[in-house]
């Protein structure tokens, strides 16, 4: 590495009183990237403004000059790859072998690979992207970065869940100088380790929502089965027995029973994993053993499931709300009042059907403002804004002493809350017969 990229420029951003990117100084590091597509367009853009003197090479820089900022040079590949000790190749795998011609000049620098495999393409090939760039150029040092985002996130600048750009390469000082450079745009390098990592690391934005998975299935199959049980029960059986035609349940009715069944099964399903392990710690009268891989999994999938627990809730709210609003309740109040009247009734009012409703919606509201408590805390940006103590404390007050075990299962430590606090929460039940009591843990 030149002396050129230990010059520090952290947090120098380039922005004029306009908002337009002002000119870096000449003494700003050089940083040169092949491609202008849309990845190369977001990074030059980036770079810029966080104080680099970008050289963009293109195959042809007079039709891509203009879509670059104007501070960035935009010129052949041969010229941009002469100055800069760091240069990006923002262009597909494919690609990569068109770029031999430039062996000699690109000799001794470091090249980031920021490439994404397509999910065929990660399947098809054995090495990773940034291992093949550098089986095709042995004289440069390839450091894989930047991959995880996307060039929306670069331009946009970066946000709280997509700080993380996981780095890994062979050469320290290479890897140094690229985390220089992302913590310089405002990420966060992460180190993934050597450059046989890549292939780990391109397959992260292939990812599509791994830890909720199983849980959502869970939560599906509860509510098919509790569906079914409440249409047998409040629509299929008046059917059959009285001939009483309650279909019209179906979409808002006997959605709106299932619900609370599955948050509720849910929930428990939270705190369950918790008292088995506990159990299981007490039984072996250590906690310096791996649980059983089902136990494992099913305590580092909590917080999804008790986020699904929380959604349903939701949602059985919302169904709540909804129901004076439809037209089968409205003809129910006035037959209602009709039947009165025939009966020379006059006044309707019983004292311990107004009492329980009012006791019922008290709780139910009480629950669920409980509940969003907990989904909230959950949420890495606040959780990671509490401490160990403080979170313990939100936790056991909204559920009134329930436990926790902590996400690191197969962590021995990380099981001792278990044995300690692993009680199960006081449900808060409601006259409706079902519950709506919530809480779950990191
Ligand atoms: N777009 C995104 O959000 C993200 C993209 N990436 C990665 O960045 C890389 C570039 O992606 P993106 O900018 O979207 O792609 P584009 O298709 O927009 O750009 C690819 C660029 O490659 C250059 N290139 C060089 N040689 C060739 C060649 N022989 N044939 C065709 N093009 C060539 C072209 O520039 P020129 O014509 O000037 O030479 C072209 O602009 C990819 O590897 C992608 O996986 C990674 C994360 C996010
Ligand atoms: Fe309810």
């Amino acid at each position: 590495m030149s002396g050129e990229m230990d010059k520090p420029l952290i947090g120098r951003r380039l922005v004029d009183s306009n908002g337009s990117l002002a000119e870096a100084p000449s003494e700003a590091p050089k940083v040169g990237i092949l491609g202008s597509g849309d990845f190369a367009r977001s990074l030059a853009t980036r770079l810029v403004s966080s104080g680099f003197n970008v050289v963009v090479g293109s195959r042809n820089p007079k039709r891509t000059a203009g879509l670059f900022p104007s501070v960035a040079q935009v010129t052949f590949q041969v010229d941009a790859v002469s100055a800069p000790e760091v240069i990006f190749v923002a262009m597909f795998r494919e690609h990569y072998s068109s770029l031999c011609s430039l062996s000699d000049q690109l000799a001794g620098k470091i090249l980031v690979d920021v490439s994404n495999p397509t999910e065929q393409e990660h399947l098809r090939h054995r090495e990773s992207n940034a291992e093949y760039l550098a089986s095709l150029f042995p004289t440069c040092t390839v450091v894989k970065a930047f991959n995880v985002i996307s060039a929306w996130t670069l331009q946009a600048g970066p946000r709280d869940g997509n700080r993380q750009v996981p780095i890994c390469g062979d050469q320290p000082d290479a890897k140094r100088a690229v985390s220089e450079m992302v913590h310089a745009m405002g990420f966060m390098p992460m180190d993934m380790g050597s450059l046989a990592s890549a292939r780990e690391v391109e397959a992260i934005p292939l990812r599509l929502l791994p830890g909720w998975k199983v849980p959502s299935l869970l939560a599906l199959g509860l509510f098919v089965c509790f569906y079914a049980y409440n249409f047998i029960r409040d629509v299929l059986q008046p059917y059959v027995q009285e001939s009483k035609n309650k279909f019209y349940k179906l979409p808002v009715s006997v959605v709106n029973t299932t619900l609370p069944c599955v948050a509720y099964v849910l929930l428990s399903l939270v705190y369950l994993p918790g008292v088995l392990a506990a159990a299981l710690q007490l039984r072996r009268g250590t906690k310096y053993r791996r649980f059983p891989d089902w136990l494992d999994h099913w305590l580092q999938h909590r917080k999804q499931i008790g986020l699904l627990s929380f959604f349903c809730a939701a949602l059985h709210a919302l169904y709540s709300f909804c129901l004076p609003l439809r037209r089968s309740n409205r003809y129910d109040l006035v037959n209602l009042a009709i039947k009165q009247v025939l009966a020379n009734k006059s006044h309707l009012w019983v004292e311990e059907e107004v009492w329980r409703m009012e006791i019922y919606l008290s709780v139910g509201v009480l629950a669920l403002g409980t509940l969003s408590l907990l989904a909230v805390t959950s949420l890495p940006s606040i959780a990671n804004s509490l401490n160990w103590r403080e979170f313990s404390f939100v936790q056991c007050v909204a559920t009134s002493g329930g436990g926790n075990t902590g996400s690191g299962a197969s962590r021995p430590d990380t099981h001792l809350p278990a044995l300690a606090s692993a009680c199960s929460p006081a449900p808060v039940s409601a006259s409706c017969g079902h519950t709506e009591d919530v809480s779950w843990t990191l």
